[in-house]
């Protein structure tokens, strides 16, 4: 389980968190939500310690991670994978040697063991017999999914998905949101998610954080939603899912 509690967190002295607090519970795939610049990408940072808050706390299963000392903060991180807006891929890498990569950074594996996790990690995410593609030559999904393989090579205990969605269609924006949660079921991971696509929200969301200006509005999941009483949320929700129909999407 992940905790955050009371993280505040300002820019020149501009508010961007104001007290938000909640709990990410194992097996669940919780997500963030919030219109453009209300903190969302903020909170991510702030949990990853990428940015520190003037107050607050994080917890990883009981651990803080904004105190203690560096070697268990490094325990920590190499139980962490994250998804990157954009996949984040190294254009000079081919697709295998990007997945490995966390490999050769944190671990001491051979090299065959390494290659079996790749290629395990491949065949989850529907890729197999792709590794020696380079990134130029694969489909914006095939990216979001070696980006899931590269966030889940580490066999991670929290995945954090940052705009899982962005740039893609609205069919394989729904298979890259089913393939994270079946990943979050399937490994039992606290998984967090921050977006505004409508549809995540409406499918995927066992717990659902609202974020507007900074603060948690409202907490609930994606069955509770659509009868939130919440006026700034029914705003988000209106707009995004008119947005969403205009596009044709379901
Ligand atoms: N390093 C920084 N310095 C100053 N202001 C920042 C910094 N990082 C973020 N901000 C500000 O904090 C606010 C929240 O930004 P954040 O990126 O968290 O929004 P968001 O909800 O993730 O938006 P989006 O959906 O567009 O990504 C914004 O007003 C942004 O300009």
């Amino acid at each position: 389980m992940i905790e955050i509690k009371n993280i505040s967190k300002a820019f020149n002295g501009r508010v961007v968190l104001d007290n938000v607090s909640g709990e990410f519970k194992k097996g669940e795939t919780s997500l963030v939500i919030g219109a453009s610049g209300t903190g969302k990408s903020v909170l991510l940072k702030c949990m990853l310690d990428l940015v520190r808050p003037e107050s607050g706390s994080t917890l990883y299963d009981g651990r803080d991670f904004y105190i203690g000392d560096e070697e268990d903060k490094k325990d920590i991180r190499r139980e962490m994978g994250v998804l990157f807006q954009g996949g984040a891929l190294f254009d000079s890498k081919t697709v295998h040697e990007n997945i490995q990569f966390p490999l050769d950074m944190l671990t001491n594996m051979g090299a065959g063991e390494k290659k079996d996790r790749v290629e395990f990690c491949l065949q989850r995410v529907g890729l197999e017999g792709t590794g020696g593609r380079m990134p130029s030559e694969i489909s914006g999904g095939m990216k979001k999914r070696v980006g899931i393989a590269r966030a889940i090579v580490m066999n991670p205990k929290y995945l954090f998905c940052d705009e899982p969605n962005s740039g893609l269609d609205p069919l394989t924006s729904i298979k890259i949101d089913e393939l994270i949660k079946e990943i979050t079921d399937e490994f039992n991971i606290t998984t967090v998610v921050i977006t505004h696509d409508m549809n995540s929200v409406l499918s995927i969301g066992d717990k659902i954080m609202f974020l507007y200006k900074g603060k948690k509005l409202w907490e609930g999941n994606s069955q509770t939603i659509l009868g939130a009483t919440v006026p700034e949320l029914e705003e988000f929700v209106f707009c995004n899912r008119a947005l969403s129909l205009m596009r044709g999407e379901k």
